[in-house]
Order: structure tokens, then sequence, then C-alpha cells
């Protein structure tokens, strides 16, 4: 397995796969390696002749009171588990390698970006399509994967490779869970071991809501009682909780077919999110 810094190398790398007629799987994160990364890796490895994950901790997607620069970063222990989820190339481009000069010039997320984490990280989701729009220039992939606990950055994802004719496929895989049914992430590492005791509470309230919406259709009733789970057994405050139409995520209507229901968390400074999507038939 190779780390690269520099674009050059990358393109190089990408062209020497395409010459050989090779499909490439994309595997976009920021770092900080855990189970749900790698299960990304490992879908990438079975679908794909080659591999790129790309580690970049991006500044466009970070408002300016949010954790940009005490992200947890550890390239040499994610070098090596990257290697172990059969990773081909890791790319870790440094800020000024990816941004040269601010031009000023953006993409705009649009509708779907303006609700949920975007409506609470104004900006957010335009510095997301930013660098992924980049990275998929860079790589070319023929299919890139992405975690169903970003729902919200998925379905935007979605939207910007059709109305930009990207041409490749997106892949998504679901949550990976600790035993206890927190949804693993990155900043985990962030809580105290009383949020860490308290913060599976989110998806045990997440859970009820769903079983409450599917038996009742009542969409109020079963949020409530999730808000309730929550400010009960933890000391967390509620971003936002909230059941939505998937993937245009819109109001619910009788005709809606697929529900998100999401939230977002602060356990303490951290900022957590979850989600369940499913079918009136629960699946
Ligand atoms: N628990 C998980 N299960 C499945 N996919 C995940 C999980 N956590 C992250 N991912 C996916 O991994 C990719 C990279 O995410 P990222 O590097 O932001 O990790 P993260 O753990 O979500 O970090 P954070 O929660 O701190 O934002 C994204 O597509 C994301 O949805
Ligand atoms: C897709 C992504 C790598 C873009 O920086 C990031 O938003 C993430 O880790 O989900
Ligand atoms: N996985 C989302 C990246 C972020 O929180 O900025």
């Amino acid at each position: 397995m190779k780390v690269v810094t520099k674009i050059t190398e990358l393109k190089q790398f990408v062209q020497q796969a395409k010459k050989e007629q090779k499909s490439i799987g994309l595997v976009p994160t920021m770092g900080y390696l855990h189970d749900g990364h790698l299960t990304l890796a490992r879908t990438a490895k079975a679908n794909n002749d080659v591999v790129i994950m790309s580690i970049f901790v991006n500044p466009t997607q970070f408002g300016p009171n949010e954790d940009f620069e005490s992200y947890p970063r550890d390239l040499p222990r994610d070098t090596e588990l990257a290697q172990s989820a059969g990773v081909d190339l890791i790319f870790a481009p440094s800020v000024e390698e990816m941004y040269p000069a601010d031009s000023g010039i953006k993409l705009l997320a649009g509708r779907q970006a303006t609700i949920l984490c975007g409506a609470s990280r104004p900006g957010h989701f335009d510095g997301v399509v930013q660098v992924v729009a980049k990275l998929f220039h860079l790589a070319e992939p023929t299919r890139a994967y992405f975690g169903q606990k970003d729902a919200q950055q998925v379905a935007i994802i979605e939207t910007m490779v059709r109305d930009f004719n990207f041409p490749l496929e997106i892949t998504t895989i679901p949550i990976v869970r600790e035993e206890d049914g927190l949804a693993k992430s990155s900043r985990n590492v962030y809580l105290t071991e009383q949020e860490r005791a308290e913060a599976p509470a989110i998806y045990v309230a997440l859970n009820l809501a769903k079983a409450h919406f599917l038996q009742t259709k009542n969409a109020g009733e079963a949020i409530a009682l999730a808000e309730k789970h929550i400010a009960e057994n933890t000391a967390g405050r509620l971003d936002y909780l909230q059941l939505l139409s998937y993937p245009d995520l819109a109001t619910i209507t009788a005709r809606t077919e697929k529900f998100l229901l999401a939230t977002a968390v602060y356990i303490g400074n951290t900022r957590l999110i979850d989600n369940l999507i499913f079918s009136l038939e629960g699946e």
C-alpha cells in the first residue's frame, strides 16, 4: 500500500489503474479510522480492482467555532488499519495541497442542505460537496463509498452526482455500531467515561420513536417519546430530532415510502449524530 500527499502522485496512480482498465473504489474519510471506515474499505475492495482512501480533515466544512483544530488525527495508525482493510492507496493531502488559493468559488449544496445538520452547521454541506467534487475529479472512481451514518450527506452527494453528471456510482453501507448500539464515530474519543455511558441512549431513543411511529403513525408522539428518553437518560442537549422522507428530505405524507429518523445530540461538548432509515414495513 502507498501513502501519497500530492495530487500529482494520486493522478499517476489513477492513470496507471485506468491504463490497466482497473475499476477504482474511492473511500473519502477524515481519518482516525474505526470499523465504520474499514467496512467501507472492505466493501470497496470486494467490488473494485483497487481502492483509494482519502484522509483529509477538510477545513471548508467546519464552522468557525467547530472542532477543526482538535479533530483527532493519527496517520501512522490509519495507515496500518487501512492496509489491513485492503486499501491500495491513501491520499492524505495538506490543506495547501487541496486549496492552494481561496478563489472564493464554491458549490452550493441546495435545498437538502438547509435542514437537519445543514441548519445547525451553516455552510457545512457546501464544504462537503466542494471537497467531494474535487476528490471525484482527482480519483476518477468507478464507485464511491459513504456511510449511512451521514444520511443527509449521502442524499446531497447523490443529488450532486445526478445534477452534475459525475460518471460514477454511489454505494452506501449501514451504520456500524458499538456493542451497546452507539454509532461508531471518530468523535466518540471526545466523550468522558460518564458521557460514553450515556451516549447509547441516543440509539435507544431512535428505536423507541420508530416503533411508536410504525404502530401509531403519529410522528409527533414518536418524536416526543424519543426526546423524553434522551432528556431522562443523558445530561445532553438535543440539537434536532426529525422524521422526514428519504432521500428527498421532505415533510412526510401518507405516500411516503422511506423514512429518515435523524438526530444530533450534544453529549457534553461532543455533537453526535445518528439515524434510522426504514419503510412502513419496518425494514
Ligand atoms: N459508524 C459508521 N458506520 C458506517 N459508516 C460510517 C460510520 N462512521 C463514519 N462512517 C462513514 O465514514 C465516512 C467518513 O466519515 P468520517 O471520517 O467523518 O468519520 P466519522 O467517524 O463519521 O467522524 P465524525 O463522526 O467525527 O464526523 C463517511 O462516509 C461516514 O458516513
Ligand atoms: C465525505 C467527507 C470525507 C468529506 O470531507 C466527510 O464529510 C466525511 O468524513 O463524512
Ligand atoms: N462525517 C461528517 C464530517 C463532519 O462532521 O464534518
